[in-house]
């Protein structure tokens, strides 16, 4: 039972929805109009299971296991009975973002596309079971406080789907807007949204000039060497902004504007309020130099700008959005980009436009239903991501050489060698090599990230050295790792920025000095790439297997791997921790550290770096055996312990002590007895708390972790103690 079935929220009949994927991963979820469609299509199991339906039937596992690796052999036949078979991935819901859901549905709003009644029910639905207990309102994610953006532009979403400004949901929620000063406090990307759809005037937002695009690459801010996403936000934010496109204003509009701020929106001084943000927001304030800026391009805009320099750089910004349609398939890089990117296609090219149609469509690949309703995740998926990990994990666990776990192995490496970039990008989209590399989510994403191109390659080479395999050798040519090893190799950071270190999808182009220009408040590091532990750790797993198989680049490839681990040394903090970008936090990259110093054969006895790793690690061991990190250690960059310890942090130790070994053995099996104990009768684990994170104050949910990682932990354990009794 959900909040909003307390109080009467509507909702779809759960029954009626398929999810459909395809070979290359897509994943989108339709709702069959009537019962005879339904009869004729059955729901399958995993959709049972995605939308927790008490018909979902869980796999076969040993009921009673003994022993470690009989609790291991159960999670393991549980996770491979909930993944897709069809396209060999396990499509869940990414979820955690509270600032998604909004672009779909402005840019639908905006261009008069109808959203689905069904839809519309379950984002509402979504929304009100995540809004805070107490005051109603959201924040920038779904464990945070409530805050003005968060708060602003989920309402939006729930007026504009619908729900009437009486709904007790909508007065709890304003009237938690207006103590929060109401919409005038907005970061810029909320002040963005709301101008986009004519709740407020672009003069109260700071100016992102287009003209940036039209500078000479040499600049050394050009923002083509900006971080991906940033860039490919600003892009059509730009474009937006510089036009200052709005929607047409409707009575709905009107209404909603009368219901955002605290004084009636006429009143409203706008100009004024470009640099307000409310207390609660803000993470990352201006620096002088930002606001100095902003002033200054608010007087170019009104006073200098010439028309003719605003078209064409208008013009090279909507050719940049092309080429990244072309090299994404439409999907642009991640959800906000796609949404700005949408209305600006239909600005061009109007409603029937066939780039805009076809961006439009491809958004709702990001749309996924769970229990509790529907939102836009914050990509399309986690598809390569995950199968890298599931077939190495099967083999590090002693699994994949067991024929019950075969074909699950054999589906998601065809998937892997699908998801391979066989073509390079578009020439003008300032984009590097990707031929031979992979993607987080999937193929047609389109976007290099060098770590899961080195997970991918390590996944790919398991199952081809695998005598157990020998079945599928014919489907893979090994040349094309050369190529993903050439893309890896060139994503090194070693020029003047963090030698040695990986980024995520480039190397560093410009200078962290751009930090001083952020202007979102509510994100750190955004700008440019930065150099990332984990990152760094996952590239020095995927060479040095790939160098202990092929003679490819052999030098160059141990040069990186020296280059990376002395990195990863010389960015170990005084305490023994790394603190971790992508994952909650210190444990999640200590895992990953260990691991990859484990692979340069530094372990506990002979390394003072992996001692301090491990020392900090078990020091931080809860009572009951496990540990849990919150996701205030990523804020605050200071280790915070949960109350309760977490199976899939407690995995994440037991991984990096078990690689690194740690010799004092009661301590590792106090955490597998955790797991172990957590585990609920059919052979999974239940979510416990969120696990990733990005920008250092944003927490994003990666459900297949609960498996992974418990999967692997108890598997090493049992190949290096042996099969204990539980
Ligand atoms: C602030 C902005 C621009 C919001 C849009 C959201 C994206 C930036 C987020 C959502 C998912 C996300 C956290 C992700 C990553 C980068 C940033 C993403 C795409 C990467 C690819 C970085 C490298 C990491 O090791 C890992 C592979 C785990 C993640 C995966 C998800």
């Amino acid at each position: 039972m959900q909040y909003s079935d307390t109080i009467g929220i509507p909702k779809t009949d759960s029954s009626r929805w398929r999810l459909r994927t395809t070979k290359l991963g897509a994943q989108k979820w339709e709702y069959l109009q009537s019962e005879e469609e339904s009869k004729h299509d059955p729901q399958d199991n995993l959709t049972k299971y995605l939308l927790d339906d008490p018909a979902f039937v869980p796999p076969q596992i040993t009921p009673n296991p003994r022993t470690v690796f009989e609790t291991t052999k159960n999670a393991a036949l549980f996770f491979q009975g909930v993944q897709d078979k069809s396209s060999g991935t396990w499509p869940v819901l990414y979820k955690g973002p509270m600032f998604m859901a909004i672009g779909y549905v402005a840019c639908a709003y905006f261009t008069k596309m109808p959203i689905p009644d069904h839809e519309k029910k379950e984002i509402i639905r979504y929304l009100v079971n995540t809004a805070h207990p107490v005051d109603g309102g959201w924040g920038l994610h779904e464990i945070d406080k409530s805050t003005c953006f968060g708060t602003t532009i989920n309402y939006v979403i729930l007026r504009i789907l619908g729900l009437p400004k009486e709904h007790p949901v909508c007065v709890k929620a304003r009237n938690t807007l207006h103590k929060l000063g109401g919409a005038i406090g907005n970061p810029h990307w909320g002040k963005a949204w709301l101008a986009v759809l004519n709740l407020y005037k672009w003069e109260g937002v700071n100016p992102a000039p287009t003209e940036l695009f039209a500078l000479p690459y040499w600049t050394p801010i050009h923002p083509m060497k900006w971080w991906v996403h940033t860039r490919a936000i600003y892009i059509p934010l730009g474009y937006l902004s510089s036009a200052k496109i709005q929607c047409e204003l409707d009575p709905l509009l009107e209404e909603i504007r009368s219901e955002l701020f605290t004084q009636p929106f006429d009143k409203i001084k706008f100009a004024d309020n470009r640099n307000k943000v409310c207390g609660v927001d803000l993470y990352y304030p201006h620096t002088a130099l930002l606001n100095i800026l902003n002033n200054c391009m608010v007087a170019y805009e009104k006073y200098l700008r010439p028309k003719w320099l605003l078209d064409y750089s208008n013009k090279k910004a909507y050719d940049l959005i092309i080429k990244e349609l072309e090299n994404t398939e439409h999907l642009g890089i991640a959800p906000v980009s796609a949404a700005f990117e949408t209305i600006v296609l239909y600005i061009v090219q109007g409603a029937k436009g066939a780039d805009y149609l076809r961006s439009f469509n491809r958004m709702k690949e990001t749309l996924f239903l769970g229990k509790q309703g529907m939102t836009v995740m914050g990509t399309n998926g986690s598809q390569v991501w995950d199968c890298a990990f599931f077939i190495q994990y099967y083999f590090v666990a002693g699994l994949a050489d067991l024929p019950e776990y075969h074909d699950a192995i054999v589906r998601s490496f065809e998937f892997l060698i699908r998801s391979q970039f066989d073509t390079d990008c578009a020439k003008g989209s300032f984009r590097d090599k990707r031929l031979g590399a992979w993607p987080f989510s999937t193929k047609e994403q389109g976007y290099t990230v060098s770590d899961c191109t080195a997970e991918a390659i390590k996944a790919i080479l398991m199952v081809m050295n695998s005598k157990s395999f020998k079945d599928v050798y014919n489907l893979y040519d090994l040349s094309k790792l050369n190529d993903a090893i050439d893309v890896l190799l060139g994503l090194q950071n070693v020029g003047n920025f963090e030698f040695g270190s990986f980024s995520t999808y480039e190397k560093i182009k410009a200078t962290p000095m751009l930090e001083l220009i952020n202007p979102a408040e509510v994100f750190g590091n955004i700008m440019v790439e930065y150099p990332y532990v984990e990152c760094t750790d996952s590239s020095v797993l995927g060479l040095a297997y790939f160098h202990k198989n092929s003679n490819y680049r052999s030098q160059e490839i141990k040069t990186a791997i020296k280059r990376a681990t002395d990195y990863i040394i010389h960015c170990q903090r005084p305490d023994g921790s790394w603190y971790g970008c992508w994952g909650i936090c210190f444990t999640y990259a200590g895992m990953f550290a260990l691991e990859a110093l484990a692979e340069i054969d530094l372990n506990y006895s002979n390394s003072d770096t992996v001692r301090k790793g491990c020392d900090f690690l078990v020091s931080r061991q809860l009572p009951d055996g496990g540990w849990g990190e919150s996701m205030k250690s990523c804020e605050t960059h200071t280790y915070v312990s949960t109350q309760e310890s977490l199976i899939v942090q407690t995995a994440w130790a037991l991984i990096g002590l078990l690689l690194a070994d740690y010799p004092d053995k009661p301590v590792l099996r106090r955490a597998v007895d955790l797991l172990v104990e957590r585990q609920q009768r059919t052979g999974e684990w239940e979510f416990e708390y969120v696990e990733g994170v990005f920008n250092h104050s944003c927490a994003i949910e990666y459900p297949n972790y609960k498996f992974l990682f418990p999967i692997k932990a108890l598997g090493l354990f049992v190949q290096k103690y042996g099969d204990e009794s539980i």
